[in-house]
């Protein structure tokens, strides 16, 4: 590699990174406004919303994913200074909630920033967990650009099986396991847990359809088999779900973690344990459909129950973040990084095909895709450049 005295080796190709979140309510006023921005045009029953605002309210009124971005985001700053990149920004940005990702990116533009790699909060592909901030990002470039402000994006890999990622939580599931009281471990039963979402959302899943569940299905596989051996024994597991809304007329995926806890008792299971490999962080979801719920449902029926962390803001988790990130750079160089991942799928796309994820309801813009909005770049003039 060849060095010259203004340019540090190896220049990192994007002016600035940014973490992409779903946002949370901040107090009780936040809740209904915060719901209404989640849903707005989504068809989500009205007694749906009602029973989720008592969720959050259940907790002061206060998600606890703002605070957990912050702790990702202190946490990655640091690894990023440690590796090299401290002097490049990093962003922070939210679909339904302040920070919103239009607001802190033209603020960035006037900072100068040019181009961002995004990094989302959210491993697995589908309309909610990926192209909906492609979305967000796609709104924000062309809101930007329509003022003149031009701004070049692109995405890490999915990061469900990066290495990281699936060790990080094998070794929350084996911690999780050894609470169970002995007696309970051994008939012990093991439900991967993440959100559920329309059964015609999984069939338009990634490119070609069905790859939020075969996703999730493969870290299982790799975090049970990766637990299972540091026990010293097999883990029986299933995939579950939680968080179901919509109307009772759509199909959802299911098991919902409840008749599944009810499911494995009635089979004579001796425990169960919940791992919560869909959410990165100990989100809503996870403190009240788990925590609450999920545990309330143990209690009633007597089964001993215990909870994974979830990878959160640890060491090794923020370590694989970056390490996709630097990958992710040297792709933009046109380099061939070796892409190491835990499981079966192999390295995930990185620009999405024109159909990755469909938006059911209509189509707008979005970001690191073959169809992304062109825009120029550099254009000393307003471009308005969006094709
Ligand atoms: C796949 C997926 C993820 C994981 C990917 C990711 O992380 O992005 C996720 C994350 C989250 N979902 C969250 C909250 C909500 N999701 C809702 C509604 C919905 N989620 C859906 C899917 C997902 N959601 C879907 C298909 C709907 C139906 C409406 C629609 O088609 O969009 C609703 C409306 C009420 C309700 O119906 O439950 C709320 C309040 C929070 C914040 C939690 C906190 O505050 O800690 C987070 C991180
Ligand atoms: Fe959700």
């Amino acid at each position: 590699m060849s060095t010259n005295a203004q340019n540090p080796p190896e220049p990192f190709p994007y002016d600035a990174i940014a973490l992409l979140s779903f946002g949370g309510p901040e107090g009780p006023d936040d809740v209904m406004p915060f719901l209404e921005n989640v849903t707005r045009g989504r068809g989500i029953p009205r007694e749906r919303l009602a029973e989720v605002a008592e969720h959050y309210l259940h907790f002061g009124g206060r998600s606890p994913i703002n605070d957990q971005n912050k702790e990702l985001l202190a946490a990655l700053r640091a690894e990023l200074d440690a590796r090299g990149l401290g002097s490049v920004p990093l962003l922070w940005g939210n679909r339904n909630w302040d920070p919103y990702v239009t607001d802190v990116l033209r603020e960035a533009h006037q900072g100068g920033v040019r181009s961002l790699l995004a990094v989302f909060t959210s491993a697995y592909s589908s309309y909610s967990s990926c192209r909906q901030y492609r979305e967000d990002l796609g709104k924000a470039v062309v809101t930007l650009a329509e003022e003149g402000r031009p701004l070049a994006v692109d995405r890490i890999r999915h990061y469900y099986n990066s290495p990281a990622f699936v060790a990080v939580n094998a070794r929350a599931l084996a911690a999780a396991v050894r609470e169970l009281p002995e007696a309970a471990r051994e008939g012990v039963r093991v439900a991967f847990v993440t959100h559920s979402i329309p059964d015609a959302m999984n069939d338009t899943s990634g490119p070609d359809g069905g790859w939020y569940v075969r996703q999730h299905l493969d870290v299982a596989a790799a975090v049970a088999a990766e637990a299972g051996r540091e026990l010293g024994r097999e883990l029986p597991w299933d995939l579950t779900y939680c968080s179901r809304s919509g109307p009772p007329t759509q199909p959802w995926l299911e098991p919902d973690i409840n008749d599944w806890l009810r499911e494995v008792h009635a089979g004579g299971g001796s425990g169960a344990v919940v791992a919560p490999i869909g959410f990165v962080s100990d989100h809503m979801e996870v403190k009240f459909d788990l925590d609450t719920e999920a545990a309330e449902t143990a209690q009633e029926i007597g089964l001993p129950f215990a909870r994974a962390a979830t990878v959160g803001a640890t060491r090794e988790f923020v370590t694989g973040l970056v390490d996709l990130v630097l990958e992710r750079a040297e792709r933009a160089r046109g380099l061939d990084p070796a892409q190491p991942t835990a499981g079966g799928l192999g390295p995930s796309w990185e620009v999405c095909q024109v159909d990755c994820c469909k938006n059911l309801r209509r189509e707008v813009p979005a970001m690191c895709g073959v169809d992304a909005p062109r825009v120029e770049v550099g254009a000393a003039a307003p471009a308005g450049g969006t094709a």
